[in-house]
């Protein structure tokens, strides 16, 4: 299987994220010359942590393999207290490193923690699911969840490098694949309409890493990823588009106490967006409805429950996009063309969850 190299960030401290099979044995070269590594992984996934381990121990590395909760369990300052001291007791100097390994909740945590440690040490991320492929370990936003919200905590702290073996795949389970496959769709809807038509063509194939478009889906997501952020990395701009569906995204996973996918939850979002695109004049019903086809197509959800609307109105006020008591949106003046909605009437708002609930 052919590597591709795709490169993150402004010249003097571009990453690369690198895609195929066999990618592990860059990581030596990442790490650098830290003499002990920290290896971050969900506890339940020491089998996919392991070649990790082995490639950096036949390398010379001291290796502290960390194992930690499984999935959004793992983003919580209780958590990052707890690694960062074994850390300590470990003596992780400022030449030591951190690597990554697991989805997008593993690697933002790990992330996070090299983040803070000492103020930041070297990270490399190892995503083994799809959306931490296309998503979530590339472009250095790093966090964990507070009860009042998603990633509230976290820093901006850019990888040393990121190794996407898509031979990790075949085992992650369908309903995890599927949510990856939420912000392939995003990155589709923002910025490159060519991933709405690769689903489209065949929606079945889009869910399995075998699928005919699979290595173009997610090259060509890490590429929109990889061109936003490259221009915008602290998000004072144009990054704020890689956050369509996440307003309402985050609050759903808020109200469902992180217990709730949150590709799913984006894919709610998403059809939610479009539908306050559209009832703010910006859209049609056509492009509404293409989100919905595409996203059911691929069996990810497009609505939520009506009686939620309280609460996800009250969990969108800590959106990092807000400002003050603005709520700001990322909507779609039309197909790939992002645009922030500012400050929507509550009419607007309500009528748009409405549609999402299925009772427009
Ligand atoms: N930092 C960012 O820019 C960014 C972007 C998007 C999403 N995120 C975050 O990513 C998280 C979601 O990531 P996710 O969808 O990867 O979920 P996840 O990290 O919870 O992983 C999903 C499940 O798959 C398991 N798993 C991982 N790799 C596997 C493999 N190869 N085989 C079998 N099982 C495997 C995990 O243990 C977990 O149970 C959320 O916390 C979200 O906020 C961050
Ligand atoms: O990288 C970004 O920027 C994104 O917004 C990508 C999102 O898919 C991702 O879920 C991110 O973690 C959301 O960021 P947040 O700042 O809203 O927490
Ligand atoms: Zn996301």
């Amino acid at each position: 299987m052919s590597v591709t190299r795709i490169g993150v960030g402004e010249p003097a401290s571009r990453y690369d994220v690198v895609v195929g099979s066999g990618v592990l044995s860059e990581l030596p070269s990442l790490v650098g010359d830290a003499a002990q590594v920290a290896v971050i992984h969900p506890e339940g996934l020491g089998v996919v942590a392991r070649p990790v381990v082995g490639v950096l121990e036949a390398a010379g590395y001291t290796v502290r393999p960390m194992p930690v909760p499984d999935g959004e369990a793992a983003k919580t300052a209780a958590v990052a207290a707890d690694l960062w001291s074994r850390l300590g007791r470990h003596a992780f100097t400022r030449s030591d490193a951190v690597v990554g390994v697991g989805g997008g909740a593993a690697t933002d945590l790990a992330g996070f923690v090299a983040a803070t440690w000492l103020r930041g040490v070297r990270s490399v991320l190892v995503p083994t699911t799809l959306l931490g492929m296309v998503d979530a370990a590339v472009g250095g936003k790093t966090g964990i969840n507070t009860p009042e919200g998603k990633n509230l905590v976290g820093a901006f702290h850019p990888p040393a490098g990121v190794l996407c073996d898509l031979a990790t795949l075949p085992s992650l389970p369908t309903a995890d694949y599927i949510g990856g496959l939420a912000e392939i769709v995003k990155a589709g809807f923002i910025d490159d309409p060519v991933i709405c038509d690769l689903v489209e063509d065949d929606p079945q194939g889009a869910t399995s890493p075998e699928g005919k478009h699979t290595r173009e889906l997610v090259e060509r997501a890490i590429r929109v990823k990889a061109d936003v952020v490259s221009g915008d990395l602290k998000e004072s701009g144009r990054r704020e588009i890689l956050n369509y569906g996440h307003t309402l995204g985050h609050a759903v996973e808020r109200a469902e106490n992180y217990t709730f996918r949150h590709g799913y939850a984006v894919a709610i979002g998403m059809v939610f967006a479009a539908e306050l695109a559209r009832v703010t004049g910006r859209i049609d019903a056509g492009l509404v409805e293409r989100h919905r086809t595409i996203l059911s197509s691929v069996g990810l959800p497009t609505s939520y429950a009506a009686e939620a609307w309280p609460r996800l109105r009250e969990a969108m006020s800590v959106d990092k996009k807000a400002r003050g008591a603005t709520l700001r949106f990322v909507v779609l003046d039309g197909l790939a063309e992002p645009a922030i909605l500012s400050g929507p009437t509550d009419e607007q708002l309500t009528e748009a969850y409405r549609a999402v609930t299925g009772d427009a």
